[in-house]
């Protein structure tokens, strides 16, 4: 499955009859950074869930190379989630919090094996890619701190060696130094010809980690373009509201 992209094609979704996506058109592939930057409430969460098959869109598409995301069969899915990985705000959806750090790796590692992804990897050589000891193999996720848990979850995530990484608000949990080292060791990812796909507040991470970079507003992407020159020269009115939104970002740029 190397080189394929992860597209949404003119996706209409919504909530309870309430549109958000009106015609969302973007896509990733290996060896790309793409940015997705809008005002809270744009509808950025929304489409990072349609392009992973968790949120139905109404009208258009989802598709991983040529096939729809939701309409998978289990197997597929298995080895799409292996190759896709995700790391949202919220941390570990859905995963019991008195689960022990080995047991998650270990889970994940067995998956991406029974999907015929082979890693050759154990959690505790996961764990150390994101600059954690051994010893935080027994704790429960539970008991790590915010910092910590998102640690986790980015060792969760890279331990598949994923072609293509979602990343909604990675950062948030973590003090100045930490969000550093991780935008550097996602960095060295997208380096390494990971695609990433970053939605973040953090204009300095968005800057960091994506070359280029859609506006979402209206439920549709409004202007694309690295992103010093979209808060320099910003042509749609949601783009001028960003950028005098973050003024401190725009004078980096100047
Ligand atoms: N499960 C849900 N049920 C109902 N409405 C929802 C649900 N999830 C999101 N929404 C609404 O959809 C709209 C878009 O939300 P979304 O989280 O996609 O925006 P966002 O651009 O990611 O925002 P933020 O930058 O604040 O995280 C918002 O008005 C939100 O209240």
């Amino acid at each position: 499955m190397s080189g394929t992209a992860l597209a949404a094609t003119d996706v209409w979704a919504g909530y309870g009859g309430q549109p958000v996506l009106q015609g969302a058109t973007l896509s990733v592939a290996p060896g790309e950074t793409v940015g997705i930057i809008g005002r809270s409430g744009a509808g950025k969460s929304t489409l990072v869930q349609v392009l992973l098959g968790r949120h139905k869109a109404t009208s258009g598409r989802a598709t991983y190379g040529a096939r729809p995301v939701g309409k998978m069969s289990r197997k597929e899915t298995k080895a799409f989630r292996s190759v896709v990985r995700a790391i949202h705000q919220e941390g570990l959806v859905g995963v019991d919090p008195r689960t022990t750090v080995a047991r998650l790796l270990k889970g994940t590692l067995d998956d991406a094996r029974k999907a015929g992804r082979p890693t050759g990897q154990e959690p505790a050589d996961v764990l150390a890619r994101v600059g954690l000891e051994g010893r935080y193999l027994d704790r429960t996720l539970y008991s790590l701190s915010g910092g910590e848990r998102q640690r986790v979850v980015l060792a969760d995530a890279l331990a598949t060696r994923p072609e293509i990484l979602v990343l909604d608000e990675p950062a948030t949990a973590l003090d100045p130094a930490l969000r550093d080292a991780v935008a550097d060791e996602l960095a060295g990812l997208a380096e390494a010809g990971v695609g990433l796909l970053v939605v973040s507040h953090d204009l300095r991470l968005v800057d960091r980690l994506a070359a280029t970079v859609h506006v979402l507003g209206e439920g549709r992407v409004v202007e694309t373009g690295p992103l010093g020159t979209l808060l320099r020269e910003p042509q749609h009115d949601e783009t001028k509201a960003l950028a005098e939104a973050y003024p401190e970002a725009v004078a980096s740029f100047r």
